[in-house]
């Protein structure tokens, strides 16, 4: 199976800081060496001792060959049989060394020796030491010498070192074989795969959790390996769903987000038309629509200041309807009220001009304030309101001074010299409005 059939981003595997392939050929060329060392030491052993044996066997042959004729020549001292035997036995390769011990009665023993070639001090080839006896006649056995029959040390040596090169060669072919045959089957079975599952692991993203990891071998097969593809398989599918889940509450929350931003604007928008409609509350007459005293205050002061700053005239017109009270006591509270109205209306209407100001200071008391206005023309202008008031002819029929709705009004003007506070000026509006009420009502006093 192509792994491009699993994957489809080509991003570079990086190389394996350590292969287990590598670590399995050198824990098996390690074992194969040990192996072979010890079944080459054990094999050679064996070989020794077989050589050993077979050289025995072999000189047992020889003395077997020539023990009787040996036996005989010594009886009959035939001297030249005696040593062409045993130039005989000398000369059959398993022999490096012949002794033979004649013993005469009566003679100091005799030694005859044959030796092929040189024989090293220290001897490891066998060695047969047997008593010749010669028996002439039937029942009398007579010892007539001693055979010692040594083995050829360099034939030993010679075929004990072609043992060895074969043990030696055969092993470490057997090794090397085994060795390559369990890498190959672990290369073939174990690393391939692993190879691949890292390579499946790394190029993995977010993007395609949905392909699977698929083996290249039989599916029947149940162990290790099918058991991480089936695991690294239920990680993804785990995975991909809770990336899946993610994403559904990340929309939810940015909707609900969104709604939230929209209900915060939406409620803002509403709070700060709330505020604003408070503030204009807060500075208007509920009944009237008029300034209150409250915003009254905070013009006056800037007006005051200005026309101190620019030397400029400024009027103050303190207003008061006359005997309201009894206005209410004979039409009622709320008839009292909508005069109220009506006479905030003419006021307003007579005062339009940008700059001036009307207040309802409280009750029925109004406050005119007239920048840029002298005692003159304020005089004019408070002249005029009675005018229009009357021209209204709002019934009073409890009023002492008229049958309508009349204002007495207090004048003043700004004195720069002796003023310096703005209720100094309103205070001298409000003398000048005394005085009006003192001197009949329904008239202007400055
Ligand atoms: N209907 C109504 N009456 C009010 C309001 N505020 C104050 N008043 C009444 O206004 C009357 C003012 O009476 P006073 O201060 O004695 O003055 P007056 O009767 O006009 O007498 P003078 O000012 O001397 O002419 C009181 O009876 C208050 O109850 C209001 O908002 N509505």
């Amino acid at each position: 199976m192509n792994d491009d059939s699993t994957t489809t981003i080509s991003e570079p595997v990086p190389r394996p800081v350590g292969s287990l392939g590598r670590r399995l050929v050198l824990a098996t060329l390690g074992f194969c060496l040990l192996f072979t060392l010890a079944t080459v030491g054990l094999r050679t052993w064996t070989a020794w001792q077989n050589n050993l044996a077979e050289m025995n066997a072999e000189l047992a042959l020889i003395d077997q060959v020539f023990r009787s004729t040996l036996s005989k020549a010594i009886w009959e001292m035939d001297s030249d049989s005696l040593h062409s035997q045993l130039d005989s036995v000398v000369q059959a390769a398993p022999i490096g060394r012949v002794e033979l011990r004649i013993i005469r009665a009566g003679r100091e023993p005799e030694l005859v020796q044959r030796q092929r070639g040189e024989q090293p001090a220290e001897h490891r080839a066998p060695r047969l030491q047997h008593q010749l006896t010669y028996e002439p006649y039937a029942g009398a056995s007579e010892t007539v010498g001693e055979l010692v029959l040594e083995g050829n040390e360099e034939l030993l040596w010679e075929r004990m070192l072609a043992e060895v090169y074969d043990i030696v060669i055969t092993q470490v072919i057997q090794s090397l074989l085994l060795a390559g045959l369990i890498m190959w089957m672990f290369n073939r079975t174990v690393t391939l795969h692993v190879r691949r599952i890292a390579r499946h692991l790394t190029r993995l993203t977010p993007d395609n959790l949905d392909r699977s990891l698929r083996l290249d071998r039989s599916p029947k097969r149940h162990d290790e390996l099918s058991l991480l593809e089936g695991g690294v398989n239920s990680l993804q599918a785990k995975l991909s769903a809770y990336l899946e889940r993610q994403h559904q509450d990340e929309l939810a929350l940015a909707a609900h987000r969104d709604r939230l931003a929209e209900l915060v604007e939406e409620r803002t928008a509403e709070l700060r038309a709330a505020n604003v409609q408070l503030e204009e509350l807060s500075r208007s007459d509920p009944l009237t629509g008029l300034a209150n005293r409250r915003q009254f205050d905070e013009i006056k002061e800037v007006e005051f200041r200005r026309a101190l700053r620019q030397d400029q005239p400024l009027a103050v017109l303190m207003c008061d309807v006359d005997f309201f009270k009894r206005y209410n006591d004979h039409y009622g509270h709320a008839q009292g009220d909508q005069c109220l109205r009506m006479v905030a209306d003419t006021l307003q209407s007579v005062f339009a001009r940008a700059g001036e100001v009307v207040a309802r200071l409280g009750g029925e008391e109004f406050v005119v304030l007239l920048p840029g206005v002298d005692a003159e023309a304020a005089r004019r202008a408070a002249v005029r309101l009675q005018q229009r008031l009357a021209e209204r002819e709002l019934p009073h029929e409890a009023s002492a001074v008229s049958p309508y709705v009349t204002f007495s009004i207090g004048l003043a003007v700004l004195d720069p010299d002796t003023m310096d506070q703005f209720d100094q000026l309103l205070h001298r509006a409000d003398e000048a409005l005394y005085r009006a009420k003192t001197h009949g009502r329904n008239c202007i006093s400055a």
